[in-house]
């Protein structure tokens, strides 16, 4: 049972975790602040006791880029169901979501999100069977937090093809990035 054995990456994640909390929720927090505590804890996994070592904290470093990447991950994952998928791309969307279940930095949602996949498999047999799959599994996710359900027969309205008459949707403007500096 995976959630009472060691997972080697198990600080990391955790320390992945710690630190998206400091930053998004409270960055001036001390380190017993109960705002940093997990949203959800869904683990069964007792904390571990042994500090992280030296190599495992190296790499939590290259997994914190990833950290603060919660709601944007929903918006690039709606963001690839608005193109049909075909041959290798099915394959590549299944790969990706158990990928997304695997490295996820937060590793209550993470092992939260291996369940979800194994209730619902991914179905990305058409553009439209996998925007609703997926529509369908964040509400589960929001469900779980206590968040209001997203009636999926809307996905196309908020997230489908931006319709964009007379360039309108073209970026504009000076290419200095700062012109008020
Ligand atoms: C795979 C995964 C698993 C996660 N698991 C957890 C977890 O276990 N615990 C935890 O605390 N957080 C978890 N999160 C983060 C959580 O889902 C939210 O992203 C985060 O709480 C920020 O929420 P938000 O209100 O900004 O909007 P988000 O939930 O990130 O949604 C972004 C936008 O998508 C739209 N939207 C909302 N629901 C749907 C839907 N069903 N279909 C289509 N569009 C929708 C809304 O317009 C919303 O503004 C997970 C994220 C991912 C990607």
């Amino acid at each position: 049972m995976p959630l009472l054995g060691w997972n080697p990456l198990a600080p990391v994640l955790q320390t992945v975790a710690a630190f998206s909390r400091h930053i998004l929720i409270a960055p001036n927090a001390g380190p017993d602040d109960h705002r940093l505590r997990p949203l959800l804890a869904l683990s069964l996994s007792p904390p571990s006791a042994a500090p992280p070592r030296p190599e495992v904290l190296k790499a939590s470093r290259v997994f914190s880029v990833l950290a603060p990447m919660s709601p944007s991950v929903w918006f690039g994952l709606m963001g690839s169901s608005l193109t049909n998928p075909r041959g290798s791309k099915k394959r590549d969307l299944k790969e990706l979501m158990h990928i997304i279940s695997r490295l996820y930095p937060c590793k209550e949602c993470a092992d939260h999100f291996k369940e979800v996949l194994k209730a619902n498999p991914v179905q990305a047999g058409s553009q439209a069977e996998f925007s609703q799959w997926l529509c369908y599994v964040h509400n589960v996710v929001n469900r779980s937090l206590g968040k209001p359900i997203f009636p999926c027969q809307r996905v196309t309205a908020r997230w489908g093809k931006l319709d964009c008459p007379e360039r309108s949707c073209d970026l504009e403007g000076n290419i200095d990035i700062m012109p008020n500096r």
